[in-house]
């Protein structure tokens, strides 16, 4: 048994199996085979050898032209292959040439899909060894592009689907999906895909790029993640009158409808999967997306990217930042352009590590921010119309209608934009920030700290290049999640989210601080990962959150010992 395991799991299964092994959570009987009644339905699971033609079709063991002669000899493949043998090494450095003769962001992308699917070990070692290169091919801004093009790429499903066709039978379609211990879910209804909009179904492009991410960046075997879209239609009429689109032509359902389907989902998952898989909600709508968080965060392990993962993002950059300028959080005003999900989920963050540095309650440190929406200035006047989450950030103050003037008025020393309008950030609104804090805070160094969401070219000034930094939740989410992970935490804290701010800000070095860099380097992201498990996960056993005990006692070292790497592994 032992060895049919090994042989048919990549060499992993043994540990996965035995109870001394933590990160998988040991021997549960997730699938409720040994405890099954009459309700509990079970899935007859086979366990088989792959062998041959089926082995080099199977990308989770498909090594390729790296089989070795005893391999080749031990599994049926003689023949299937051209004789030559060559190292991992030696396939990276050619798919790498290949994929550099592609001048189409898209080509690059479905060639990396398609590596996905024929050789899963190398598609990470790819990733992980090039992954400033290629970050932004298989992640933002390229998977943008993928999803609205969705339906004319789409191969071979990714992950899991899950319509309203499927109501009343999620729990069955979570069973059909092959991999049994999962440990991370990243789940999207498609309606607002990065700042596409509505893609509906195609939004599948996002939870797959995510959770290779989570595998890359951050650790997670690629096992343990599952990609699912729920398609509960699209209010988008050219996808709907699209012969190529993959989802369901309706219109979206809303409200009760919406919200009982969801349920059926979060109940199924947490009946399958129990409570320590981590479901990370992406990429929903604005009123969905809070509203999800709020209903889950007390009986789930959720967390929302684009709220959550965008703010401790942004926060570990303006703590970077404030290494350089000295002072404290409490010592600045900010003011965001766009009051969506990132826009307040940042906010929030910020107001909370104030009030905790300054001890000053939540509802004083949120008068430090104020956020413009489209109507303008979100102040007092406003408060009646204003969508709730929006609420906590009206403060007194006359109406003003627009972002120079709000930057007038307020006179921020940081200016965050949120907003997928773009163009905003002009040179009278620059100029303006720039002319009252030289007055404002004497003695200032002229500095200036940019980053930006999406990856985005040095800019040359004065003879001096600076290399903007990308202040995206990929920073976060992969290190997050793993810490959530080796630790079994069963919930989402805030204290861990400022948890993960302040490892991914001891990242930044002072040599980083001097190029006017927020954000360590993403070739150390690994590192950085690391660390922000560790920190996160030290929380968790803080807060009595951690369910994998006893607590090791170097969580860094853990984390790192915990990790996926790419490198094929030997088959007996
Ligand atoms: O995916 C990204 O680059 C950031 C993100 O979550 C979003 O824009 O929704
Ligand atoms: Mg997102």
């Amino acid at each position: 048994m032992e060895s049919v395991l090994k042989a048919q799991r990549g060499g992993e299964s043994v540990l996965d199996l035995s109870p001394t092994w933590t990160v998988e959570g040991g021997v549960e009987d997730v699938y409720g085979e040994d405890r099954a009644t009459e309700d509990q339905l079970v899935t007859p699971w086979t366990v088989s050898v792959a062998s041959g033609y089926s082995l080099l079709r199977d990308p989770q063991y498909n090594k390729g032209l790296a089989f070795t002669e005893k391999e080749r000899d031990a599994h049926y493949l003689r023949g299937l292959l051209p004789p030559a043998i060559i190292s991992q090494e030696l396939q990276e450095k050619k798919l790498m040439h290949n994929l550099r003769q592609y001048d189409l962001p898209l080509h690059k992308y479905m060639a990396m899909m398609e590596l996905e699917e024929r050789n899963q070990r190398l598609f990470y070692k790819l990733l992980i060894d090039n992954v400033e290169e290629l970050l932004p091919v298989v992640y933002t801004p390229t998977v943008g592009e993928a999803c609205q093009k969705y339906g004319s790429i789409f191969r071979r499903p990714q992950g899991l689907y899950i319509s309203l066709k499927e109501k009343g039978k999620i729990l069955e379609v979570l069973r059909n999906w092959p991999q049994r211990t999962v440990q991370v879910i990243v789940v999207t209804d498609g309606e607002r895909i990065l700042g596409l909009g509505d893609l509906g179904c195609q939004g599948m492009g996002i939870p797959v790029g995510k959770l290779a991410l989570y595998t890359a960046l951050g650790g997670v075997r690629p096992s343990g993640c599952l990609p699912i879209t729920i398609d509960v239609g699209t209010n988008n009429e050219k996808l709907l009158n699209d012969e190529f689109y993959i989802g369901l032509k309706q219109k979206r359902a809303t409200g009760k409808e919406y919200y009982d389907f969801l349920h059926e989902f979060m109940t199924a998952v947490k009946q399958n999967y129990g409570e320590k898989v981590l479901i990370q909600f992406e990429d929903f709508a604005n009123h969905n997306a809070f509203e999800l968080l709020a209903r889950y965060g007390t009986t789930h392990l959720v967390f929302n990217d684009d709220i959550q993962g965008t703010a401790s993002v942004v926060l570990a950059g303006l703590v970077a930042s404030l290494k350089l300028l000295g002072g404290t959080l409490a010592d600045h005003r900010f003011l965001f352009f766009g009051a969506g999900e990132a826009g307040t989920g940042i906010a929030e963050l910020i107001a909370i590590e104030m009030s905790k540095q300054s001890k000053t309650p939540l509802e004083e440190t949120r008068k430090k921010i104020w956020l413009v929406d489209s109507k303008g200035l979100i102040v007092n006047s406003r408060k009646e119309s204003l969508q709730h989450f929006k609420k906590p950030w009206a403060h007194e103050h006359e109406p003003v209608h627009n972002l120079l003037d709000a930057v007038k008025a307020i006179k921020p020393t940081a200016l965050i934009g949120t907003s997928g309008v773009g163009k905003t950030f002009t040179k009278d609104v620059v100029e303006a920030i720039a002319s009252f804090n030289r007055k404002l805070i004497p003695g200032l160094r002229a500095v200036l700290f940019f980053a930006s969401g999406s990856p985005f070219d040095p800019v040359e000034f004065n003879g001096k290049s600076f290399v903007p930094g990308q202040a995206n939740n990929a920073y976060i989410f992969p290190g997050l999640g793993f810490g959530l992970v080796i630790s079994g935490a069963i919930r989402v804290h805030d204290d861990m989210l400022l948890a993960a701010s302040e490892a991914l800000a001891g990242q930044v070095t002072d040599e980083n601080c001097d190029k006017g860099m927020i954000y360590p380097p993403l070739s150390n992201i690994r590192k950085i990962s690391a660390h922000i498990a560790a920190n996160v996960a030290a929380k968790a056993y803080e807060l009595g959150l951690a369910t994998r005990l006893p607590r090791p006692a170097d969580l860094v070292k853990y984390a790192e010992s915990c990790m996926y790497t790419p490198s094929y592994r030997s088959y007996r």
